[in-house]
This record gives C-alpha cells, structure tokens and sequence, in this order.
C-alpha cells in the first residue's frame, strides 16, 4: 500500500556539493536556507570527513554555524568517527549520520577499512551519541551494486543494515550509490531488509545514473517505505563511485509525489528557485526535468 505522506530528506548540500565544483561557504548556506524555505524540514548540511579525502566539504563546519535556522527543521551531517562526531557536534548539527556499505572493497575505498572495522569505528561514536541524545541516521552504501564488485548479495545489505540498526541508528538510508537498480531488484531488496529493519525505518537513498531512480522509488514504495532521500536539480555523485551521478533530482520526486496525491510538505516552485540558484552558482545544467519544465 501506498503511503499517504512521504519525507523528504534532502542531500544536496552534501552528497551533491562533495561531487561538485568548489562552491563558497555563502552559496552552501543559501542553498539549505533557501531549501527550508521551500518546506524541507531533513536537511543534510555538510560532512565531518578527512579534508584531504573530500576537500569540498572542508568548511561544513562555518557552514553549519552561519545557517539561520529555521524553526522545525532538522540540520544534520555525516561523520564517519568520533572525530567527525565532536566537530559535527561544535558545529551545532541536531543529528549525524554514520555511512557503512555491504561492500568491502566500497568500505576501503570510501573510509579505508573493511565492513567489520567501520563498525568498530562506529561503537565509540553510537556511545557518545547515545548519552548526549543525539539521534543517528545510518547509511549503507552499494545496496544494488559496488562499483568494483558488481552484484551485491541483499542478505549482505540485510545483515548490514540490521548492525546499525541495531547499534541504535534510527533510520536506515539504503543507498544505491551507483544508480544500478531496476525495479523489481529494489524492491526485492527493500523486501529483504524489512524482514530484518522495520519498513517504517528505512529510506531510500537512489542515485540516478541509469535513469532508474523514479521507478524504483515508486516500486519501493509499495512496501510501506515513506522515507526518500533526494538531491536538488540532482546534485552530486561519489568521489569514489567512478560515474555515478546525483541523486535523484528532489523536484522530480515531489512532482511524482504530488500527482499522486502523496504529501511532502514541499513548495515545489520554491524548491526548483532553489535548485536553479545552485546550478547557476555552479554553473552547470540543472540536473532535475521538473525544474527545467516549471522555470
Ligand atoms: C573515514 C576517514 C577519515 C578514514 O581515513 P583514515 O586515513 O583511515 O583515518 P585516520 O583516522 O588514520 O586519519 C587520517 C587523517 O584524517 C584525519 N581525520 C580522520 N577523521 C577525520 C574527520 N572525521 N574529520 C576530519 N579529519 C579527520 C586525521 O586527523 C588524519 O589527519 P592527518 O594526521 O593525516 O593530517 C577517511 O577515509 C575519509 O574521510 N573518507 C571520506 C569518505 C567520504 O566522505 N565519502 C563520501 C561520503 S559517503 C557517500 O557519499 C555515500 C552515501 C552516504 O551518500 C550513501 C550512498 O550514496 O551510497
């Protein structure tokens, strides 16, 4: 069944600026300024990583302390340890997001250790978060295919999945970091974890690389899923996923979500302003149809 309301967790500012040109510091605060203006209320706001590894995500910290807040909106950023954690933390982030993958050579890749390693590096951070109540998202990557190893075993996502979800995550993203997926496969994917993570606890995480995206939301979800991550004007890719491109486009999926009557909360003529103000900062096409059709 259908649900009858869907939140949107926006990426843009992060998964779409960390695979972009370098932008300032002030065009990133506009963006999520303007991205809450437009009714979104999950917004990921930078990325407490090595600056060597993901230089565009360097100044997260000023970002995230020059952001006027608004009121009902939750800012959130990704830290892989407990260094990224403390630095989120200064910075004033409501929530972090901890990133593991059900690839091993995706996990060396990406933070350079195995599946087994990142959740060690992630117990300190869980505890600390944990007695200073500060909820956790958790991701894993490479749910329908690893850049390096192809097909991904879902029992392989399950178990994954069910670790974080276990270790006190609230939510778990399942990212397609490479936009492979096709329908019935996400599906079946999503169908598999749920045995092992409440539906009501996952979200899908798709990148639009083969043009899969909107389908394999919209095949997901039937399975009670109502939880979308999203890119706006499809910002973004991975820096250690060759070719993967943005996720899917944030004003593509609310127009889907509107012509179904599905509720988001979401301005979509704002929302695409917003995403025609980034793309222009970065000068770049504007990766999102609907955007390019209502401006
Ligand atoms: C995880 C590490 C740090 C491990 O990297 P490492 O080299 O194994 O860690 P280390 O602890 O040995 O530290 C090495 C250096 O990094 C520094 N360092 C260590 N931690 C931090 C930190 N938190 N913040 C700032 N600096 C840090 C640390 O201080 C040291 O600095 P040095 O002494 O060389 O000057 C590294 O591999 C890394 O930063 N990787 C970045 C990965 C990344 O950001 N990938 C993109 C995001 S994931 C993604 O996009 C997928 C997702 C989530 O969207 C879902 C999907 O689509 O699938």
């Amino acid at each position: 069944m259908l649900p009858n309301k869907v939140s949107i967790f926006e990426v843009g500012a992060r998964d779409g600026l960390q695979n972009e040109v370098p932008v300032s510091s002030n065009a990133k605060v506009q963006l999520i300024e303007n991205l809450a203006d437009a009714g979104i209320n999950r917004i990921e706001a930078g990325s407490f990583v090595s600056p060597k590894w993901v230089p565009q995500m360097a100044d997260s910290s000023e970002v995230i302390k020059s952001i006027t807040r608004k009121q009902g909106v939750k800012y959130s950023a990704l830290t892989p340890n407990l260094k990224g954690f403390e630095l989120a933390l200064d910075a004033g982030v409501d929530e972090v997001a901890i990133f593991g993958a059900a690839s091993q050579s995706f996990s060396q890749k990406n933070i350079n250790c195995s599946i087994e390693e990142s959740i060690e590096r992630f117990i300190p951070l869980m505890e600390k978060a944990k007695s200073l109540n500060i909820p956790v998202r958790g991701y894993v990557s490479c749910v329908l295919g690893c850049p390096y190893e192809g097909d991904i075993d879902v029992a392989e996502v399950a178990r994954v999945s069910a670790i974080l979800y276990n270790m006190g995550c609230y939510e778990i993203s399942l990212g397609d970091t490479i936009g492979v997926g096709t329908p019935v496969k996400a599906r079946r994917m999503v169908e598999t974890v749920a045995k092992q993570v409440p539906v009501d606890k996952l979200a899908l995480h798709f990148h639009d690389t083969y043009g899969q995206a909107l389908a394999n939301i919209l095949a997901c979800l039937e399975t009670g899923v109502s939880v979308i991550d999203a890119s706006v004007a499809g910002l973004g890719g991975c820096p250690y996923a060759k070719g993967a491109s943005g996720n899917l486009a944030t004003e593509d999926v609310v127009y889907m979500l509107n012509g179904m009557g599905i509720e988001t909360g979401i301005d979509l003529t704002k929302l695409a302003k917003a995403g025609h103000a980034i793309s222009q900062v970065l000068g770049r096409a504007n990766g999102s149809k609907v955007a390019n059709a209502l401006l």
